[in-house]
């Protein structure tokens, strides 16, 4: 069998929404893959009681479909589910890696992400690249029709998972349909100033370019707690605060020394409101590895 490692994405990071995305360095999902005559599916690990084994409806069997590619498939979840840490894309990344593999198709990583982008339609109903792009991929990836620009980068991130959940379809729902232009215009310019951020590995810059007026309000309103968390994390010294995905993680870039001053404020103030939550101290990581 082929074993996989596919790590845990923050996608959007504000104003990129549905555009921009970063691999973690952790948590991640393993998965096990190997050729068989019809797709098999067993669940382990984090929240797995609530994922179907159905290959109809987890997004390994709609990877495995969309790769015309047969597998028995093994996957052990360290992202939890619903998290706004791209737990489906984890899995989604990691079964097209790993059947690439074993039946050796060839495929460059670049082409993998839109057949990861299947199991993505599959459980939010479109199929976004925005976390199987930086899964597959690694690093800061910027998912567009055309393809996916991808580089590496080290920023320090912590990550605050609260005990609520939050699927990305019901979180999708909540996206405004349309944004007057200065709404437009400031958001791209916090893109542009993210972008050079993660370019240069500054997260001063790349935490100027986490707001969004547009998106996040809408999914913040999702997050008993959120504004106060927030504001606690920029009062520990992070650089910049958004919802992680569809959330209900939210994520805050920093210079790495102040991660665990960061991580710790932010549970506290989550404890504050009598929400349960855990925290990461990551940063922008690699893509899937193969074992
Ligand atoms: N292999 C899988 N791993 C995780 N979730 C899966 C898998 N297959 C199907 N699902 C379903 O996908 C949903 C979780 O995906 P969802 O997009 O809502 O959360 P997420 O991926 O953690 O968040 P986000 O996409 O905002 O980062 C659950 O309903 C789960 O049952
Ligand atoms: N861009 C997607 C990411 C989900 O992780 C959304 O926010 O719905």
């Amino acid at each position: 069998m082929v074993t996989v490692r596919a790590p845990a994405t923050s996608a959007n990071l504000g104003s990129g929404f549905d555009v921009f995305g970063a691999a973690l360095s952790q948590p991640a999902d393993v998965v096990r893959v190997e050729p068989a005559a019809e797709t098999t599916i067993e669940m382990s690990g984090a929240g797995s009681e609530f994922i179907p084994e159905n290959p109809e409806k987890n997004v390994a069997g709609a990877v495995a479909k969309a790769l015309d590619s047969p597998a028995r498939i093994e996957i052990d979840k360290g992202v939890r589910p619903s998290s706004g840490l791209g737990s489906s894309a984890a899995s989604a990344a990691a079964v097209a890696v790993g059947i690439n593999a074993a039946y050796d198709l060839g495929h460059s990583r670049e082409e993998l992400v839109p057949y990861a982008a299947e199991g993505e339609a599959l459980v939010s109903g479109e199929a976004h690249s925005d976390n199987v792009a930086p899964a597959i991929m690694g690093g800061f990836t910027i998912a567009t029709p055309e393809g996916v620009t991808q580089v590496d980068a080290s920023i320090p991130l912590v990550v605050c998972l609260p005990e609520i959940v939050i699927s990305t379809r019901d979180a999708r729902r909540v996206v405004p349909r349309s944004a007057p232009v200065s709404e437009v215009v400031e958001c791209v310019g916090r893109a542009a100033t993210l972008v050079a951020g993660m370019f240069r590995d500054d997260p001063t810059l790349v935490g100027r370019g986490m707001e969004n007026g547009i998106v996040t309000p809408a999914r913040a309103e999702l997050i008993d707690g959120y504004a106060d968390v927030r504001e606690t994390a920029l009062e520990a010294g992070a650089t910049g605060v958004t919802v992680s995905g569809a959330g209900p993680a939210i994520v805050a870039a920093c210079d790495g020394n102040r991660r665990k001053r960061i991580a710790s404020a932010m549970l506290d103030r989550f404890a504050e409101e009598g929400i349960e939550a855990r925290a990461y101290q990551t940063q922008v990581g690699h893509g899937a590895e193969l074992f």
